[in-house]
């Protein structure tokens, strides 16, 4: 699975820590930045990743701001995106299960390394559960049309 990692300053310690921690698991993964720590503004990065996304480069994207919010708000405007911001290992399941999420938003002024490395492996590994929640998703694709 071909993967996209971007972050704003305010979540790129995280980033680093992240991007090492899935090439040590041998995750194929390309960092769309910032490479430095200098404010940046996160909807130029969410656009990059999720347009990345959208457009099928990659499978799924990570995205780390200082919340992961305003990430996951800039994200969500690109059509075919599911971004969910996950700060908690729970979310990290139930949004690839119910949601099929296609990036995953952490807040690296929230969380620590250890969770989202849990949250990163959780989101890589769980499966979307389709049936009913496909429908749902449809409905949501639809919401993109109007
Ligand atoms: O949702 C937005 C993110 O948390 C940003 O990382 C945050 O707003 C950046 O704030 P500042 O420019 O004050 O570092």
């Amino acid at each position: 699975m071909k993967l996209v990692i971007g972050a704003d300053h305010g979540g790129f310690a995280l980033k680093q820590i992240v991007v090492k921690y899935l090439q040590e698991e041998q995750w194929d993964v390309t960092d769309y930045g910032t490479l430095t720590g200098e404010r940046c503004d996160y909807p130029d990065i969410a656009r990059k990743v999720a347009l990345a996304v959208a457009a099928g480069t990659f499978e799924r994207g990570i995205l780390i701001c200082g919340t992961g919010i305003g990430i996951g708000i800039a994200a969500n405007k690109v059509k075919g995106i599911r971004a969910a911001l996950c700060n908690d290992l729970f979310s990290a399941e139930y949004c690839r299960r119910h949601n099929d999420a296609n990036i995953v938003t952490m807040g690296g002024r929230i969380i620590g390394p250890g969770v989202a490395r849990e949250v990163v492996r959780i989101f890589l590994q769980t499966p979307f559960e389709g049936g009913r929640h496909a429908a749902r998703l449809e409905k949501i694709a639809m919401l993109e049309e109007r």
